[in-house]
């Protein structure tokens, strides 16, 4: 569905070069609901701009529904469905009114239009808003009027741009269901950036992470956190984390270390004997120890490892 080969973008800014993104290979199959996630600045939005077409790449090949991006960028826009972080439609608009317009812009016939925005409106539960002004809906209800119109022409892919930022636990995952249903049902491969790790963990069958313009880990949430072996200790302290990190750091049976605001946290295959290491050695160089825990892996934790940094935090 898509196959990404080498791809590189970069940007000329006041005579300095962002190398953007910097060589960038993976493939998504079809029926895939693959959640693409990386820190501020990774190169998410650039690769997802070059997939959609907006932006042509430096170097390297994209391939999306076998339509090269650079050869047919117009073959590529029939074929997906884009559904872009803040919407695009009009408020003043109803939605099916909307939906219809939308569909009509495709050189959809009249019949057809209506036909495919009343069957929009129940795949996304919007039968009962049919009618109403776009302004007047929930953030929930708008996501879901946004999806359907990315979905008017019947893409067989569809990118979206956080769907569940702003919303509510409850609206989200009411999201999450009607994202799932349009794999479950119509076989829809659903290509989605989130900065949420939960969103990625249960939404997700695969996810692809991004820093510093590479994608540096991919698999599913359960295989990535997989790769983190052993318990995830945290130490939160009241003093220097950087300088505890280094002195905690030579205590044995660790695996990765790394610093989270005040906390230190690590990873290591026996948990309970590491940490008895790491109170003696926190006592005996004087650190300001507050609170210690002692957990299994989360999503979060594989972010942690491999970018150096919380993605929570660092969205924060
Ligand atoms: N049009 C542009 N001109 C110059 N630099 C750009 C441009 N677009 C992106 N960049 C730079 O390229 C890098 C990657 O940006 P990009 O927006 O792709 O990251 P991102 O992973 O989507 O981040 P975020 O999560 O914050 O949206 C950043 O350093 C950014 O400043």
């Amino acid at each position: 569905m898509i196959q990404a080969t080498g791809l590189t973008r970069t940007f000329t800014v006041g005579g300095r070069t962002v190398e953007a993104v910097r060589g960038v290979d993976f493939e998504v199959r079809p029926g895939e609901i693959i959640g693409f996630l990386g820190p501020n600045g990774a190169g998410k939005t650039t690769t997802l701009r070059i997939l959609t077409t907006m932006l042509k790449p430096t170097s390297g090949r994209a391939t999306v529904v076998g339509v090269d991006v650079d050869a047919d960028p117009a073959g590529v826009r029939r074929r997906i469905g884009y559904v872009a972080q803040a919407g695009g439609t009009d408020g003043n608009c109803r939605v099916a009114e909307e939906l219809i317009l939308q569909a009509r812009l495709y050189g959809i016939g009249k019949q057809d239009a209506e036909r495919r925005a009343a069957d929009l409106c129940e795949r996304l539960d919007l039968t009962g808003l049919a009618d109403r002004p776009i302004r007047t809906l929930s953030g929930g209800q708008r996501r879901r009027t946004d999806i359907a119109l990315g979905l008017v022409h019947e893409p067989p892919l569809v990118f979206l741009d956080e769907p569940s930022v702003g919303l509510d636990p409850q609206s989200r995952s009411d999201l999450w269901t009607h994202i799932r249903r349009l794999r479950d049902e119509h076989g829809t491969t659903v290509f989605l950036t989130t900065h949420y790790l939960d969103e990625a963990d249960s939404l997700c069958d695969r996810i692809l992470v991004m820093n510093h313009g590479r994608v540096i880990a991919e698999g599913t949430p359960d295989a990535l956190k997989r790769r983190i072996s052993g318990d995830v200790i945290s130490l939160t302290l009241g003093g220097d984390a950087d300088h505890a990190k280094a002195v905690l750091a030579e205590c044995p049976g660790l695996d990765e270390i790394a610093v989270s605001g005040q906390t230190v946290r690590l990873t290591a295959r026996g948990g309970e004997q590491a940490l008895v290491w790491l109170m003696r050695t926190a006592d005996q160089a004087g650190l300001d120890l507050r609170s210690v825990n002692i957990a299994r892996p989360t999503l979060d934790d594989v972010f942690l490892a491999l970018t150096g940094s919380s993605l929570n935090e660092n969205h924060s």
